[in-house]
């Protein structure tokens, strides 16, 4: 073990007996009893020698009753000592075990995104569950049973020594033997059962995987690629199993097998001695039963020692959480920030995830209170990151990001949280009802702002049409609801809060095109006292933001307004080009696209626009779900598609890696052109990232268009080879 983990488990045991002397009467009441009840178990035996040598040969009545109702007397009081040790225990172990869960849990609640995305749920659920019931097993059993035996093995040697030291000292010697084993295998079963631990870890996370997504496992007809990697993780249980089993025994067998030696050593030292008058009869018989104590002792503690080590790993998995410091953490003395702000900076801030990326680079923005700043560009351009910053879920690797002149750095965490709300994409919904999921704690609101805030959010005719109401229970944190409902109650709950800097993160990704009229109407609403920071890829939300900031490789390539950008004539009016041109019907099931729209494709390049006209009838509607894939790698392809709404990615198969996303496609972009001309594999897999809406076209009804123009052929087989 390295020094690194053994300091670790070190301070873990001094924290635990820092909990432990917290409560001294508890503790000294538990000590004084083990203390008495040894000594009368050591003492128990000692009689035997006086008994025999001082009553039975002599025929000593009297010396009889005398040791007879000493013995009965602390008999009746070692009952009573053993009832008040086993209340003190159980009531200080438990108020031991109860600060060590809670305490975690408060760490656990302290920890920011990164430590989140280091370790998965399953390791973490198997750190509360399987690892604190080792724990709570060691501090409320094996640990008292460890220093019960311990302390009979000292008593008892002190008494062996004291009746014939001789003897004493050989059986000592012996027992050397016994601690031998034990000691040679112990690195070993503290791997297996450390494997045994990172195996089920391993397992817990395949089961988690498997009730969370097991939509998408469904959808993607994924079911037998999971359960051939449980079949391997379940034998990998079994083989780790077995050698945890196999060495564990062989450590509780090593000591029996020197007990038998022991005893022999024992009976015939003894028997010599007695021949030749060194020792009394009764004396041997003391030293015997005394021996046969101290040995069952002896015996008890190694049979504990596989125990201790399988729960030493849960204590260090324990302390090695206990251990993580909050990667953004709150300051010593944390400022309180002011109920309302005048401005948010971001000064130079340059961000990774990790050490070796930049994410942000060099950023500046001011946004004044009151303004709706939009953040757009690509895909994987920073802006989520940006806005993550700005709620303070990780801290800037350089530069400064400020609320007024306050660096977040310095200002309470809870005051941040009072001031701003963040709505992502991917919400979270609490195993509870509609109604606490709405009016989460700290909210001073009604039943009848709740109702509005859900009218507000187009969810309330929803909910309202549930048997239940507000008083449905949500389930698998919200996976039976769609994304559009769960994005809407994210919005309802945060209009609830009624927050002065408003986080939006793609919110409306998810919803119809009439529900995202009605949400970009009630951000128009509230814009004039709340500053509301956007994320958009979709531009068409966002035309009417003070300011709209372009970002481009974690660097603002160009700010402005709409009307400012597009006079840019650069990034934004590019982008702006690519959505534009598409009609949806507000159910989000109709799509069309404008002749300008196809006649910018640059296989479209040149053909008149006459012939465009008739190949813009020939696109239908697609619409998929989050999860589904479009195009299958490998497949042979039919089809050219252009996205109208939605984000895709795109997912190529690596050798020895698996699934790797290469590239994510969104609004106004196109693949599978190729399709149009010839039969060639699918080179990737693209698959929706949220509900998506396409345009299509099949390879034979744009034949028949060909045949009738063959120019059209010839154009895109000419556009299509200069571009591959
Ligand atoms: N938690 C994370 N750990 C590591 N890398 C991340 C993490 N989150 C995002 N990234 C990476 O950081 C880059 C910027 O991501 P970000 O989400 O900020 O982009 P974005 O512009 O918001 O794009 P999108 O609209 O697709 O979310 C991407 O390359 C992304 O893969």
């Amino acid at each position: 073990m390295g020094t690194g983990r053994r300091r670790l488990k070190l301070d873990f045991i001094r924290t635990m007996l820092r909990h432990f002397t917290q409560y001294k009467l508890l503790f000294s009441i538990f000590l004084f009893s083990i203390f008495f009840e040894v000594a009368y178990a050591v003492a128990a035996p000692l009689s035997l020698k006086y008994l025999v040598d001082e009553a039975f040969t002599p025929k000593d009545f009297q010396a009889f009753t005398i040791i007879l109702s000493i013995l009965l007397g602390g008999g009746f009081f070692n009952i009573c000592a053993s009832a008040c040790g086993d209340y003190s225990l159980g009531k200080l172990s438990g108020e031991v075990i109860r600060k060590l869960r809670t305490e975690l849990f408060i760490h656990l609640q302290q920890q920011s995104l990164p430590f989140y995305q280091r370790y998965r749920v399953g390791d973490l659920v198997t750190r509360f569950a399987a690892d604190m019931a080792s724990m709570e097993k060691v501090i409320r059993i094996s640990c008292p049973f460890f220093l019960k035996e311990a302390l009979s093995i000292l008593l008892g040697l002190f008494m062996l020594f004291s009746i014939e030291w001789k003897l004493a000292l050989a059986v000592l010697a012996g027992s050397v033997l016994m601690f031998v084993g034990p000691r040679l295998l112990q690195a070993r079963a503290e791997t297996a059962n450390a494997g045994y631990k990172e195996a089920q870890e391993r397992f817990s996370n395949t089961i988690d995987e498997m009730v969370k997504g097991h939509k998408t496992i469904k959808g993607l007809h994924q079911q037998a690629r999971l359960r051939e990697r449980a079949r391997k993780q379940i034998q990998e249980l079994f083989s780790f199993g077995l050698n945890m089993h196999m060495t564990n025994s062989l450590m509780e067998r090593l000591p029996l097998t020197a007990l038998l030696i022991l005893n022999g050593i024992m009976l015939g030292f003894g028997g010599y001695l007695i021949l030749h008058d060194d020792m009394t009869v009764g004396g041997f018989m003391a030293f015997f039963t005394l021996f046969m104590s101290v040995g069952q002792a002896a015996s008890n503690l190694s049979f504990l020692i596989p125990n201790l080590i399988d729960s030493s790993v849960s204590f260090r998995r324990v302390g090695e959480i206990f251990d993580q410091q909050p990667g953004v953490p709150e300051a010593a003395n944390p400022i309180e920030l002011p109920a309302s702000i005048t401005s948010i900076r971001m000064e130079r801030v340059t961000f990774g995830y990790t050490e070796e990326t930049d994410q942000l680079r060099d950023v500046s923005l001011h946004i004044a209170a009151g303004s709706y700043t939009a953040f757009v560009g690509s895909s994987g351009s920073g802006k989520s990151t940006a806005l993550q910053l700005l709620s303070r879920f990780y801290d800037p690797r350089q530069g400064t990001v400020a609320m007024d002149d306050y660096d977040l750095r310095t200002v309470s965490e809870a005051s941040l949280r009072k001031l701003s709300t963040l709505v992502t994409q991917d919400t979270f919904l609490f195993n509870t009802t509609i109604r606490d999921n709405l009016l989460l704690d700290g909210v001073d609101v009604t039943d009848a702002d709740m109702v509005e805030a859900a009218k507000q959010a187009k969810i309330h005719d929803v909910i309202a049409s549930w048997p239940a109401g507000y008083e449905t229970m949500i389930h698998h944190e919200g996976g039976s609801l769609s994304g559009g409902e769960r994005q809407r109650i994210a919005i309802a709950r945060a209009i609830l809060r009624n927050p002065k800097l408003l986080l939006l993160d793609e919110v409306t990704s998810a919803l119809d095109p009439a529900t995202e009229a009605d949400i970009n109407q009630w951000i128009q609403q509230i814009r004039r006292h709340t500053t509301i920071i956007s994320v958009t890829h979709r531009l068409a939300s966002v035309v009417n933001a003070d300011r709209i900031h372009v970002f481009k490789e974690g660097r603002i390539v160009e700010s402005g307004t709409h009307q400012e950008l597009l006079q840019q004539n650069g990034l934004y009016y590019s982008l702006w080009e690519k959505q534009h041109g598409f009609h949806l019907s507000q159910d989000g099931l109709h799509a069309t696209v404008e002749v300008d729209r196809l006649a910018k494709l640059p296989f479209f390049e040149g053909i008149e626009l006459p012939l465009l006209q008739d190949m813009a009838s020939l696109f239908s509607t697609e619409t998929c779900k989050e999860g589904e894939a479009i195009v299958r790698e490998g497949e042979e392809g039919h089809k050219f598609y252009i996205i109208v709404r939605g984000k895709f990615e795109i997912v190529k198969q690596v050798p020895e890696e698996g699934d790797k996303r290469v590239a994510v496609l969104q609004d106004g972009d196109h693949f599978g052109e190729i399709a149009l001309l010839r039969d060639i594999p699918r080179t990737a897999t693209v698959r929706a990232m949220g509900p998506s809406v396409l345009l299509s076209v099949r390879r034979e009804q744009f034949q028949i268009l060909t045949n009738q123009y063959p120019q059209i052929l010839q154009t895109l087989e000419q556009t299509l080879k200069k571009r591959i």
